[in-house]
């Protein structure tokens, strides 16, 4: 069962075609990265994927269900690029981040139960942040920003692991940190992830890729 297959994509924003019959798959506990140019639809690739855009033709397939049908979104984490919640600025605590992603589980008051409180605690421990449980997420080094977003997409315990330029934006201890962790998730969980990155060479050199693409005048080409 592949966990992504797009098949003849092509996609655009207005006439003009950013992403032009893109053929992808990947299997169940691969690493897969794509790189490429600003602007040569990287994170429009990701917005089709995640469902946020429709191609205007071709077919996409998530967990080997077409897209427009699939539900199981908590299957899948989404890791964005940190940047992306650095507007943040009311005093949400690095558990309240990670714990609003199980949404799906909460009961009739909609408001999290203290076992889900817990598991939200447990895993930003495992990723470190034992100290760091109840300070506003807005006070946070990149570094730790970034570890709460990845703790907030694996909380539900995903099959398919997708981070969107994870390595922009932090120190290069964080980086290798966080790659080394994505590295140790991948084996020990099984989980298969897709990333895109600027940093093809660090991501080489920590990740045992079962493949790369590079992005460019809108085709994906294995390198
Ligand atoms: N909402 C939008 N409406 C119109 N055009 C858009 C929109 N979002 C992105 N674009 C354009 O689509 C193209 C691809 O953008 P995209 O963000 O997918 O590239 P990218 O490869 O992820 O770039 P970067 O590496 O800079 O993040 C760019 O020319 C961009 O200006």
């Amino acid at each position: 069962m592949s966990q992504i297959k797009i098949k003849d994509v092509s996609f655009g924003y207005n006439q003009d075609l950013i992403l032009k019959n893109i053929n992808f798959q990947e299997e169940k506990g691969e690493i897969v990265a794509i790189h490429g140019e600003n602007g040569s639809g990287k994170s429009t690739l990701l917005k089709l994927l995640l469902g946020q855009l429709k191609p205007a033709c071709g077919e996409i397939y998530l967990l080997d269900e077409n897209i427009s049908k699939f539900k199981n979104f908590a299957a899948v984490g989404y890791v964005p690029q940190v940047q992306s919640f650095n507007g943040i600025t009311f005093p949400i605590t690095c558990t309240e981040i990670v714990v609003l992603n199980l949404y799906r589980q909460f009961g009739f008051f909609k408001i999290p139960s203290a076992a889900l409180r817990k598991k939200a605690e447990d895993i930003l421990c495992e990723m470190g942040l034992e100290h760091y449980l109840h300070v506003p997420y807005n006070r946070l080094s990149g570094g730790f920003k970034q570890r709460t977003l990845i703790a907030r997409a694996m909380i539900n315990e995903p099959q398919l692991l997708i981070l969107d330029e994870p390595t922009a934006g932090v120190d290069q201890n964080s980086k290798i940190n966080f790659l080394e962790l994505i590295a140790r998730t991948n084996k020990e969980k099984k989980t298969t992830i897709l990333i895109v990155t600027h940093e093809m060479g660090l991501i080489k050199e920590y990740l045992p890729l079962s493949a790369s693409y590079k992005m460019t005048e809108g085709g994906l080409i294995k390198c």
